[in-house]
């Protein structure tokens, strides 16, 4: 599969290397403005995009008007979220967006939907959410405690939303911990006067969102339509 990487810093770099071994050939490599590189005659099978929040969206429609189905893992830029399926469908294009990759977060995420279903109706417990990352990470929270959180949102009416540290009553909680170096852990807690449970993802490097985002790119490839982590892993359990 020919694959284009849209953004070569920490995670465009693991990418393909893992993307190497498991047979990809890297035909294109951008760190700047997509309109300054020719998108033709590089026969793209599809395009990962790690980049950064600026620029994640005109990276993708870029490549929908293109014909090139698009993997997404950049976080930050969700706001424009809505507007990029749009033109994904308009274009006949693919698209794949997870805010977390790793397969292991992405069993983390089944847990944390089910244990926010048991919760919902136990008052006494407070939940929140702590993410702990890298330095020179540019967004907080990581995009991965706001889909934790919209997880949680979804299976309690108490909770109206979520909060940057200080948060209402009706308010989760997020934490969000810059510490030199830490690929990424998440934890959420629920805390009671008299017990606390807490779940915890702790990546130990890069490699696992990684291998995650090539393992969508070879789902993705000669697809139409828009998908999840869920429809990957389904096909890849499946199998
Ligand atoms: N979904 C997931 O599983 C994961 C998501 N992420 C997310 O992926 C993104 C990238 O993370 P990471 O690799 O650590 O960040 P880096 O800062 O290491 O890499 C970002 C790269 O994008 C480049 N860049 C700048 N402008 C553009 C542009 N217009 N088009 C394409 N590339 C550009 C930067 O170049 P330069 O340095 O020259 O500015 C840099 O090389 C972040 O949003 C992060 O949150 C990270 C890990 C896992
Ligand atoms: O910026 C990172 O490094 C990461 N970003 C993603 C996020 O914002 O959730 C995923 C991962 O935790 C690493």
């Amino acid at each position: 599969m020919n694959i284009a990487l849209l953004g070569y810093g920490r995670m465009g770099k693991t990418i393909e290397e893992i993307a190497e071994n498991r047979g990809h050939k890297i035909v294109l490599k951008i760190s700047d403005d997509i309109e300054n590189h020719d998108l033709k005659d590089k026969n793209i099978d599809v395009a990962i995009d790690f980049s950064i929040p600026k620029a994640a969206f005109k990276n993708i429609t870029t490549c929908f008007k293109n014909n090139i189905p698009v993997v997404s893992g950049t976080t930050g830029w969700l706001d424009h979220y809505e507007k990029a399926r749009k033109i994904c469908n308009e274009e006949n294009s693919a698209f794949i967006y997870a805010s977390n990759f790793s397969l292991g977060v992405n069993v983390f995420f089944q847990l944390n939907q089910k244990l926010a279903e048991m919760m919902q109706g136990l008052e006494d417990y407070k939940v929140d959410i702590e993410e702990i990352h890298h330095t020179k990470k540019l967004d907080a929270p990581s995009g991965t405690a706001i889909t934790l959180a919209q997880q949680i949102l979804e299976e309690n009416s108490r909770l109206k939303g979520w909060q940057l540290d200080d948060a209402d009553e009706d308010e989760i909680p997020i934490y969000a911990k810059r510490i030199e170096d830490v690929p990424g852990t998440h934890a959420v807690t629920y805390d009671s006067p008299v017990d606390k449970i807490e779940i915890t993802h702790t990546a130990k490097s890069r490699q696992g969102f990684a291998l995650g985002a090539v393992v969508a790119a070879e789902y993705l490839k000669d697809k139409t339509g828009i998908f999840t982590m869920k429809d990957v892993l389904a096909d890849l359990f499946q199998n």
